[in-house]
């Protein structure tokens, strides 16, 4: 038995940061996929294993069944049908199961993705022997969601072989998840996220579900389609970073701080109402495509400032700004900044001639420029094996 699984990555176009403290966000999923493939063997093949290829990585990691009970059975409780949370316990059995695969220090962060990886598997689909392999098109720690990616796509690559869902196995192609089925999968991706982010706000595992475009408050996502159309450049200025640090910061800071920081959420909360606002309302007589995408840059550049005031910019980040400041352009980090990416409004009537001039004066500071589509379907499964 086979099944692949894909989810999106993501863009936050206003209010990362403060998202985790309670401000409105906006985000939109990209085209870039993190693709699952689980299979349990036959009984024939005799194997009694967990097998997991990360192949952006070049890991793998084999667990003997035995093993895994001896480790997890105290701790994790198999075949649960609500989501539970990995307790700091637990978290010390999955780490003795990684540390004990001679993990290269120099991959040390991806730790926390394969205890992610184990918490859901045992969870949801308790000790049974299988492979799973991901692979993905996104950048890794780079801003664009991997890690929630990553979380969703497990979630509904096990739940689709668990007893939790019903789905008709027989069907061809790529299939969604009904709305309900949704849900739980979100809640399950937000414990994997809470193991790779500590303190995630949601924002990135509900866009990942759900696909489009959400704003997103205090765990709870609204829908919304932009009337105009958004076209951002995405500059990878390839300064690794990870987000748990990050949003450890902004925490730290803000009791360092609360009153400032308590305004700077207030401001990106207006910042990313506005947003929302200017890019859902249909351009008018009184009001052009161009007025729009205007107040959108600015609003985009605002949102920068405040990040800057959170401490989670970066001179590679400074460098990108600088540079598409000189043609004009409006620029955000985009995630958890400190590196990672950089959104670049392209307004329509912007001639390519300047966005291959901006493009190859970004590529000559060593970044890596690109674009993706915006706002496009959310998780997907598989069981044909022909996609
Ligand atoms: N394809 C993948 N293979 C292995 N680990 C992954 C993969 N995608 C994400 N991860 C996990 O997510 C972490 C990156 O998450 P994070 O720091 O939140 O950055 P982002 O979500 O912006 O890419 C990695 O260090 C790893 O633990
Ligand atoms: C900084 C934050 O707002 C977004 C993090 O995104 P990413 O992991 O950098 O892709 C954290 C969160 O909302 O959980
Ligand atoms: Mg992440």
């Amino acid at each position: 038995m086979e099944v692949k699984a894909r989810a999106p990555g993501k863009i936050i176009l206003s209010g990362e940061h403060a998202v985790v403290h309670g401000s409105t966000a906006v985000a939109a999923s990209i085209d870039l996929f993190t693709h699952v493939c689980l299979r349990f063997p036959s009984q024939t093949e005799n194997v009694d294993a967990l097998k997991l290829h990360l192949k952006d990585v070049g890991l793998e990691f084999s667990w003997s069944i035995e093993r895994l009970k001896e480790a997890l059975s105290q701790v994790c409780c198999p075949f649960s049908s609500v989501p539970s949370s990995c307790t700091t316990e637990s978290l010390k059995s999955l780490s003795s199961l990684v540390d004990e695969q001679s993990f290269p220090e120099a991959k040390i962060g991806i730790a926390s993705g394969a205890y992610a990886f184990l918490w859901l598997y045992t969870s949801i689909l308790g000790f049974k022997p299988a492979t799973v392999v991901v692979t993905s098109d996104l950048p890794l720690g780079a801003g664009l969601g991997s890690s929630a990616a990553f979380c969703v796509a497990l979630s509904a690559a096990f739940l689709s072989l668990s007893n939790s869902v019903s789905l008709d196995v027989s069907q061809k192609g790529w299939l969604t998840y009904k709305e309900s089925e949704l849900e739980l999968l979100n809640k399950w991706a937000f414990e994997g996220e809470k193991i790779i982010h500590g303190k995630p706000s949601g924002i990135d595992n509900t866009v990942s579900t759900y696909g489009n475009m959400i704003q997103f408050k205090s765990g709870s996502l609204t829908r919304i389609k932009t009337t105009m159309p958004l076209k951002m450049l995405i500059t990878n200025t390839k300064v690794g970073r990870n987000t748990k640090a990050l949003v450890a910061g902004v925490s730290e800071r803000t009791l360092r701080h609360p009153d400032p920081m308590t305004s700077v959420f207030n401001a990106v909360d207006s910042i990313s109402k506005e947003l929302s606002t200017v890019i859902q309302s249909p351009a008018s007589d009184n009001i052009s495509l161009t007025e729009k995408e205007e107040k959108l840059g600015e609003l985009m550049e605002m949102n920068q400032g405040l990040l800057q005031c959170m401490g989670v910019s970066h001179a590679s980040i400074e460098t990108v700004l600088r540079t598409t400041l000189k043609y004009k352009l409006a620029s955000k980090l985009t995630g958890a900044g400190g590196g990672g990416c950089v959104l670049t409004l392209l307004p329509t009537l912007l001639s390519a001639t300047v966005v291959a001039k901006v493009v190859k004066e970004l590529e000559s500071s060593g970044f890596q420029c690109f674009t993706a589509t915006i706002g496009g379907e959310g998780v997907q499964i598989c069981f044909d094996g022909s996609s």
